[in-house]
């Protein structure tokens, strides 16, 4: 039934920053997050930040996409919570009654879109269909209720049903508790004739089990993601299990802020960039890669601890950044601005593009707006692999080129505020404000009624 399949691309779809962009530090856990509750926040700025870096990357010659960003606050849920009223007052009553409350409705983290789902492309699965599930984000409240709306916003981008599966978030939980492609990356041999149309090679990484009590697991901080719901998405895209490696991430490491694996090490391609203390049984893991991956050689890029201190990984977000095939074959990292300040890891970039790997290149963004959230460029973007069909299939309106660059960075200076405290959020406008900006953002990149404030 395989239709002449064709070359494959990789993607990276960035979430757009919202017009509520902020620091209320909702993320334990996550170092950035919680050392930065409180600080004034630029929404502008940092949508800017963003899209600078969509157009940097489209600008190399890579496939790009946006993702859209979500409604808040989000008045449906203030709602189910026991505030009455117009949507007005739902706001007015719950800045008053629980601001810590109506902060997390009101928080922008849709935009670290490598939370917003794990894919699976058509070479990988059993129906050669593409594959996507939603992460259910159940560790925090205030991610937990983005997966409705993020699988409204796949389903407007990816429509037809010859060839895009969605599946529903998994069930609600610590149990099943799923990250999304933060904790998942998908290897494959480039260099073949395929390209990432290759068949490819899904590795997982999860933080605990659990159903099983006696597993090594952190103490300090949570383990968003567990081997079970790991186990769940591998199933439900249909995953060969021969093309299938789960890892556990060091228990150490989360106790140390890194509360996801994209925080410690990052693949592309043939190649795992990874620091020397990111996983339990790390040899172990090594070896599991290297017999389930089907290409010429699999390439290792060990940072280790002497050169480089988990501590000074947290801090700079070495391993968060994006590794990209760049169209003469090279790879290239894309790393935040926060590399270049942390001695170790900036003497460090500066040795490797001198070694003999396929790293070639080092390009630094700043995307110091997302950073103080503690989202560096692999967060701010999900990856999809697509062939030239699918290509074709999908909604045009939200692959990046110079027109829509210019469209969004202009809707951006018309629709966002400088800047934004919590005490902000209690403002009845910003929800206003942000309907309009959303209304208008619909339809720019045809998404149709994908927002709660569309459906009524
Ligand atoms: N992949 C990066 C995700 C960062 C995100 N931060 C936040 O939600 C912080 C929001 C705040 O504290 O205002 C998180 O921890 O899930």
């Amino acid at each position: 039934m395989s239709s002449n399949k064709n070359m494959a691309y990789e993607f990276n779809f960035d979430g757009l920053v919202g017009p509520t962009h902020n620091y209320a530090g909702l993320s334990l856990g996550n170092v950035a997050s919680t050392s930065n509750a409180n600080l004034v926040a630029r929404p502008k700025e940092a949508a800017k930040q963003g899209l600078q870096k969509m157009k940097a990357l489209h600008d190399l010659g890579l496939k790009q996409g946006v993702i859209a960003p979500m409604e808040r606050p989000d008045v449906a849920t203030l709602r189910r919570l026991g505030f009455t009223g117009t949507d007005a007052q739902v706001i007015i009553k719950a800045a008053k009654q629980a601001p810590k409350v109506l902060a997390a409705c009101s928080s922008a983290s849709s935009m670290w879109t490598a939370n917003a789902c794990t894919m699976a492309p058509s070479s990988d699965t059993a129906d050669e269909k593409v594959h996507f599930t939603p992460a259910n984000l159940a560790n925090k409240f205030h991610r937990s209720i983005e997966h409705e709306t993020t699988g409204r916003i796949l389903q407007a981008m990816f429509k037809d049903e010859n060839h895009f599966v969605h599946h529903p978030a998994l069930p609600m939980g610590d149990h099943f508790g799923d990250e999304g492609a933060a904790n998942h990356t998908r290897f494959v041999d480039v260099n073949s004739e395929k390209g990432y149309g290759k068949k490819g090679l899904h590795f997982f990484v999860y933080g605990k089990y659990a159903f099983d009590a006696s597993k090594p697991a952190p103490h300090k901080f949570p383990a968003r993601q567990t081997f079970e719901a790991s186990q769940a998405v591998a199933r439900l895209h249909m995953l060969d299990s021969d093309n299938v490696v789960f890892a556990q991430q060091s228990p150490n490491v989360i106790d140390k802020g890194v509360f996801h694996n994209d925080v410690i090490s990052v693949g592309n391609g043939n190649v795992l960039f990874a620091h020397q203390k990111a996983f339990l049984n790390q040899m172990q893991v090594y070896t599991d890669l290297e017999r389930a991956f089907d290409g010429e050689e699999f390439h290792v890029v060990e940072v280790g601890a002497n050169d480089v201190s988990v501590e000074d990984a947290v801090k700079s977000y070495l391993f968060n950044s994006q590794l990209v095939t760049l169209p003469d074959g090279n790879m290239a990292i894309i790393a935040p601005g926060e590399c270049e300040s942390v001695p170790a890891v900036k003497e460090y970039l500066d040795w490797l593009v001198e070694q003999d790997t396929p790293i070639k290149e080092v390009k630094i963004f700043d995307v110091k707006q997302s950073m103080q959230n503690g989202g560096g460029p692999a967060c701010l973007r999900q990856r999809i692999v697509l062939n030239e069909t699918e290509v074709s299939a999908m909604n045009q309106n939200v692959i990046m080129n110079d027109d829509l660059f210019a469209t969004l960075n202009a809707w951006v200076e018309k629709h966002y505020r400088d800047t934004l405290t919590e005490d902000d959020l209690a403002d009845p406008s910003l929800l206003n404000e942000s309907r309009m900006a959303l209304d208008e953002l619909t339809k720019i990149l045809n998404l149709g009624s994908v927002y709660p404030f569309q459906q009524v």
